[in-house]
């Protein structure tokens, strides 16, 4: 797992590893990790022309140094202060002793430098800036965008919240983020996740003084300890039995999708009930289904309840019957609508439950998730007592007690109807199979991006086709590779 830090927790740990190093060793290596990506980025130095956008910080201090070594080995480097009278002393001297030249950062002559470069290093704000950017580091960071430059973040894309991503008004395009000690939450969630590119770490020995991380990005070896195969003692009970309560006799759609997925994550066993019922025995004659009620389709580990099933009477009572068991359940969509109106329906359940809506969704319950996900998913967590899957570009999952899941799988290509259905059943798979119901959302999510990315691959894909490379993306998850004809099942 890969922990993700606030600026807090990095200023905790960034005292007592100052006071154990020499001064200036941290922002050395923090410089150095920073050239020497800006290095593969480049690929040639000699003659590159490279702008620093320096800003009052020790942000500007690593960017000037960094531009230090770049112009050391032959690049053409101009930094472009955007207050000179308060650039990092140490950091333009060492500039200015390795031939770089320094302009100041506003008018026109700036702008067009930034807009010539080859590549544009963001040292205006680090962790210490606070709130969007003023009017001259706007425009350099506007002309960046418009420019033909490879643009490089220092340790955060200025203009956005290290904490949760908000951005107010004008942040910085990176293409790429260099980031120092840890992952910033605001680097991987809601606007920051935009703007920050590819995240690169470089190690500068926080490690030892950080405070725990209490949210995560889970790795593909993560979510494979939730994904072994069945063993010689198992049968098709005891991997978990998924029940779904999902589609109606109009729309069944959303009991296929579902169904399938479950059955294409974990296929022990699935069980349906509900009015799709026709339309889910036609399309996967492995699922035992019922058109009666929940209490009729058997025994199950998990429910997952919601997609496409109406929000009238029925689907109302259909819900609070399976939220009174004691089992894990997933509501989604239809049901989360319902539950929006009655939401002491899983305050104080037995059995875990996981909510799962898209931002509109999320409102119903009160407030608009805003630009802090993982806050707000935090608090409605919290004030329900359950886990919280908040969907989007950056998935956020968090649980009650706090801890929170940021996914880094995925591609926009999943923003087409259907998908969420399936997001449903790849969940409901993992509860049924024991996973504590936070890891399952996070573990799901993850597995669900994965298969998003396969189906993508060659263009558009549609939610059927993420329900088809499931077993692929199970088995890349796990590390198989991609299977090839005459292989066995893992
Ligand atoms: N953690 C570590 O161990 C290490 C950290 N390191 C580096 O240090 C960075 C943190 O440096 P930092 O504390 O000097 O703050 P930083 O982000 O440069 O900015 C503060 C300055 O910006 C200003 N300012 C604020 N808001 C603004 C705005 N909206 N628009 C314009 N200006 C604004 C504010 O001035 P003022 O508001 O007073 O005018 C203040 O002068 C960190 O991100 C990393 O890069 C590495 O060197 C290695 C070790
Ligand atoms: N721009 C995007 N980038 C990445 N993933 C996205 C994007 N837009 C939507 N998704 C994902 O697609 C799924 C859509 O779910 P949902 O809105 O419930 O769709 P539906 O109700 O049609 O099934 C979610 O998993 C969400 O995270
Ligand atoms: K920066």
């Amino acid at each position: 797992m890969i922990g993700l830090h606030t600026a807090a927790e990095v200023r905790s740990a960034e005292e007592p590893l100052l006071a154990a190093t020499p001064p200036g060793a941290l922002m050395q290596r923090a410089a150095a990790g920073l050239a020497s990506v800006c290095v593969r980025l480049l690929g040639r130095v000699y003659g590159r022309r490279v702008a620093l956008l320096v800003g009052t910080g020790n942000n500007g201090g690593d960017a000037l140094l960094a531009g230090a070594r770049l112009a050391g080995r032959g690049a053409r480097v101009t930094a472009v202060l955007l207050d000179p009278g308060r650039a990092h002393p140490d950091g333009l001297a060492a500039l200015r002793r390795a031939g770089g030249r320094v302009v100041a950062g506003n008018g026109r002559s700036a702008a067009t430098l930034v807009s010539r470069a080859d590549l544009v290093l963001d040292g205006i704000l680090g962790i210490g800036g606070r709130g969007g950017l003023r009017r001259d580091a706007a425009d350099l960071a506007a002309a960046a965008a418009d420019g033909t430059a490879v643009t490089v973040a220092v340790d955060v894309p200025s203009g956005i919240d290290a904490d949760t991503g908000a951005v107010d008004g004008v942040a910085f395009p990176a293409m790429h983020t260099v980031t120092f000690g840890v992952v910033k939450v605001g680097l991987v969630v809601g606007e920051g996740r935009s703007h920050a590119g590819t995240v690169h770490l470089v190690d500068i020995g926080l490690g030892p003084h950080l405070p725990s991380a209490t949210a995560f990005q889970l790795t593909d070896a993560d979510v494979a300890a939730g994904l072994s195969p069945p063993s010689g003692d198992d049968d098709k009970y005891s991997q978990g039995v998924v029940g779904v309560v999902a589609g109606s006799a109009t729309y069944p759609g959303a009991g296929v999708l579902c169904t399938g997925a479950a059955l294409r994550t974990r296929p022990g066993l699935v069980r349906y009930a509900g009015t799709a019922a026709d339309g889910v025995r036609a399309a996967w004659p492995e699922a035992v289904v019922t058109d009666g009620r929940p209490a009729d389709a058997g025994r199950v580990q998990s429910w997952v309840v919601g997609p496409g099933m109406g929000t009238g009477d029925d689907a109302r009572s259909v819900l609070a019957e399976v939220l009174a068991t004691d089992l894990p359940v997933l509501v989604d969509a239809d049901a989360l609508t319902l539950l929006a109106a009655e939401p002491d329906l899983v305050r104080g359940r037995e059995g875990a439950t996981v909510l799962t809506p898209h931002d509109r969704e999320f409102a119903r319950f009160g407030t608009e998730p805003g630009q802090d996900r993982v806050g707000a998913a935090r608090r409605l967590a919290a004030d329900l007592g359950c886990v919280v899957l908040l969907k989007g570009e950056a998935t956020v999952v968090a649980d009650a007690d706090g801890t929170a899941f940021v996914n880094a799988t995925g591609t926009p290509w999943l923003a087409t109807a259907g998908t969420g259905d399936v997001l449903s059943g790849i969940v409901g798979a993992l509860l049924a199979a024991g996973l504590p119901a936070a890891e399952a959302a996070a573990a799901g999510a993850h597995l669900h991006g994965r298969s998003g990315q396969l189906a993508a691959q060659h263009g558009p894909l549609l939610a059927g086709d993420l329900v088809r490379r499931l077993p692929e993306a199970v088995g890349r998850v796990r590390g198989l590779g991609a299977p090839r004809l005459g292989d066995s099942a893992a």
